[in-house]
């Protein structure tokens, strides 16, 4: 492995309803890049300025990944802006699928890729138009196990707990307003519902089947679209009007506002949900070395 701080590296800049990433193209796996060089990339003053990181390198060449290289040739390699971990991302999947079409890598249509939640399947419209997500079932913890407090601005809300692969805590508001400036992490009760921190999602309806929200993300702090969010959002609105796709042999599709544009989300009858939503490359560069502070 080459430190980040001794070559020089070529990145890409893009978003998803801008949710954005720096991606760093590192096919062979060899570029070691740690949580504080990652959060130095991210930083939106020091650095290039990102929610994310989107490391693209083949299955083969990653130990996280190396158990689904048969099934997909290319792994996302997701760290959050303050260079953590985190399972899956559901914007930077569409952002990464979008640069393997860019870079050649596949071509439009149909794709798999790994991620640490497992393999995902995307199918990429014609003409740089919308990239839709397979993104698995989500996880849905019954009675008392599913319900948590969160608290933001001096108020609380019942939430309800939702896993995408990842951890969300989704709590219907009267006001998008009323979470305040979402400077810190919304407290989440009781603590040991999120023993590895959470994503949370403020949402209202605007109309039926179709709602807003704002999202706190672990690791990056308040952004302007959570894919993942989205989807834990979608499938807590439908259970909460009365829809289970599949108990009803019923597929559910909501609108999805994020602050930064909209995303439609599918639930299907056997509980996949499928996100649908832009994707886009906006700049191109090298990166010589991450000075740290
Ligand atoms: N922005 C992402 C979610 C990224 C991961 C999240 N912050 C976590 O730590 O779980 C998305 O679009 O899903």
């Amino acid at each position: 492995m080459t430190s980040a701080q001794d070559v020089p590296f070529q990145f890409l800049k893009g978003h998803g309803t801008e949710n954005d990433f720096v991606i760093i193209p590192d096919p062979e796996g060899g570029l070691e890049l740690s949580a504080p060089e990652v959060a130095r990339l991210c930083d939106r003053r020091a650095g290039i300025g990102a929610d994310g990181v989107l490391r693209v390198v083949r299955s083969a060449a990653h130990p996280d990944a190396r158990a689904m290289a048969g099934d997909a040739e290319w792994f996302m390699d997701y760290r959050n802006g303050d260079g953590s971990v985190a399972e899956m991302c559901g914007n930077g999947a569409r952002v990464f699928a979008r640069y393997l079409q860019r870079a050649g890598l596949v071509q439009p249509g149909d794709l798999t890729f790994a991620t640490r939640a497992g393999v995902r399947r995307a199918h990429i419209a014609k003409d740089e138009g919308d990239i839709t997500v397979a993104m698995g079932r989500a996880g849905l913890p019954q009675g008392a196990d599913g319900e948590v407090t969160v608290r933001a601005a001096g108020r609380s809300w019942p939430a309800r707990k939702v896993s995408m692969g990842n951890p969300h805590a989704v709590a219907f508001v009267g006001d998008l307003a009323d979470a305040g400036p979402l400077l810190d992490a919304p407290e989440t009760a009781p603590a040991s519902a999120y023993p590895e921190g959470v994503n949370v999602e403020f949402v209202v309806d605007r109309g039926p089947r179709h709602v807003a929200l704002r999202v706190h993300e672990r690791g990056s702090g308040e952004t302007r679209s959570c894919g993942t969010g989205a989807c834990a959002v979608m499938v807590a609105a439908a259970r909460r009007d009365g829809a289970d796709p599949q108990k009803d042999g019923v597929p559910v599709t909501y609108t999805v506002d994020v602050p930064g544009g909209r995303l439609v989300i599918t639930e299907r009858t056997d509980g996949e949900i499928e996100m649908t939503g832009p994707a886009v490359i906006v700049a191109e560069g090298r990166i010589d070395s991450i000075p740290l502070p």
